[in-house]
C-alpha cells in the first residue's frame, strides 16, 4: 500500500495519483489489481448503486457498509471514505463522533469533508483522523448550488483559493477539486504541498479521480463533461437476456452443469 509519505512524495517528483471510486468487494479488487493508487468510497454511491437522485440520502451506516466490503476487497490500497452529508455540520462533538465511527469501523485510511470546514480538520488532526477535503462543486450543496461549474467569477475563484489555503493549514491531508477551471486548478496544486486531486478539474492537478461506474458504463446513463468511458459493461445485459431465454427453452442446465447419480429406481413400467 502506498503509505500518505509516498503519495507526497508523488507530488514533489511530479508522478501524477490515480484514484477510482469502489464501493463494494468485486470492484475494490479490480481496482486494487489494476494497480490504482488511491480507492475512493465515495457517497456517490448513493446514486450510483443506491438509485437515489443526489447524494443526500445517503447515511453514515451506508458509507460504513459498503467501505468496509471495499475494504475486504483491496486491503492494500490507500483507501478513502465520504464523510455523507448530515455527518458533518451539526455540532463539534456530533461531527467528531461521526468522524470516528466511521474512521475506525471502516478502517480507511482517511475520510474525506465536503466544504472547508476547518475546525473539524483541525481536531481530526489533533486525534489522529487523515482528512481529504474536497471544495469546487460539492454535490451534497445541490439544493443549493447544482451542478454548475465552480470558481467561474474572480470572486469565487479568490475565495476557492483562500479556501484551499485555509483547509491545507487545518491539516488536510489531500485535497480534492471537484470542475473547476483547469487553470484555476492548477494554481492551487501549485500553492499547496498537500496532493491535490481533479476531477472535472484539468491535467495540472496532481492526480485525477472518477467514479468507477462512469468510466465502465456500468448503470450510469447521465454523463459531466469530465467523465472518460474506458469500457463497457453494458453488454452483460444480453448476457441475462440470453440466459432467460435460456431457462424459457430448456436449453439451460445443459450436460455439463448437472449432477448425474442415478438415485430414483428406474421405473420399468
Ligand atoms: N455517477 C456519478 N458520477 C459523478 O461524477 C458524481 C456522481 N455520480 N454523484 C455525485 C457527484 C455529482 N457529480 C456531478 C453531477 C453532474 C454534473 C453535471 O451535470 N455537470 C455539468 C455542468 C453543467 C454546468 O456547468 O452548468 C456538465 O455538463 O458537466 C457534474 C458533477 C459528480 N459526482
Ligand atoms: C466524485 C468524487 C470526488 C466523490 O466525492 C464521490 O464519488 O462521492
Ligand atoms: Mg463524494
Amino acid at each position: 500500500m502506498k503509505k500518505l509519505k509516498e503519495l507526497m512524495t508523488m507530488k514533489q517528483e511530479s508522478i501524477k495519483i490515480s484514484m477510482m471510486t469502489a464501493y463494494d468487494y468485486p470492484s475494490a479488487r479490480q481496482v486494487e489489481e489494476a494497480g490504482i493508487d488511491i480507492i475512493l468510497v465515495g457517497d456517490s454511491l448513493g446514486m450510483t448503486v443506491l438509485g437515489y437522485d443526489s447524494t443526500v440520502y445517503v447515511t453514515l451506516d451506508d458509507m460504513i457498509h459498503h467501505a468496509k466490503a471495499a475494504r475486504r476487497g483491496a486491503p492494500d490500497t490507500y483507501m478513502v471514505v465520504d464523510m455523507p452529508f448530515g455527518s458533518v455540520g451539526i455540532s463539534d462533538e456530533q461531527d467528531m463522533k461521526c468522524a470516528i465511527t466511521l474512521y475506525s469501523e471502516t478502517k480507511a485510511e482517511a475520510i474525506k469533508i465536503e466544504g472547508a470546514h476547518l475546525e473539524l480538520i483541525e481536531k481530526c488532526r489533533l486525534i489522529g483522523i487523515p482528512v481529504v477535503s474536497h471544495l469546487g462543486l460539492t454535490p451534497q450543496s445541490v439544493g443549493i448550488t447544482g451542478y454548475s461549474v465552480h470558481g467561474k467569477s474572480k470572486e469565487a475563484a479568490e475565495q476557492l483559493i483562500q479556501d484551499a489555503l485555509a483547509v491545507e493549514r487545518a491539516g488536510a491531508v489531500m485535497l480534492v477539486l471537484e470542475a473547476i477551471p483547469s487553470d484555476l486548478a492548477a494554481h492551487i496544486a501549485e500553492r499547496l504541498k498537500i496532493p491535490v486531486i481533479g476531477i472535472g478539474a484539468g491535467v495540472e492537478t496532481d492526480g485525477q479521480v472518477l467514479v468507477y461506474h462512469d468510466v465502465l458504463q456500468y448503470g450510469t446513463e447521465r454523463k459531466p463533461k469530465f467523465v472518460k468511458i474506458y469500457g463497457d459493461f453494458r453488454p452483460g445485459i444480453e448476457a441475462l437476456k440470453t440466459y432467460h431465454e435460456e431457462v424459457r427453452a430448456e436449453r439451460f442446465p445443459s450436460e455439463e452443469y448437472i449432477y448425474k447419480v442415478q438415485i430414483m429406481e428406474k421405473n420399468n413400467d
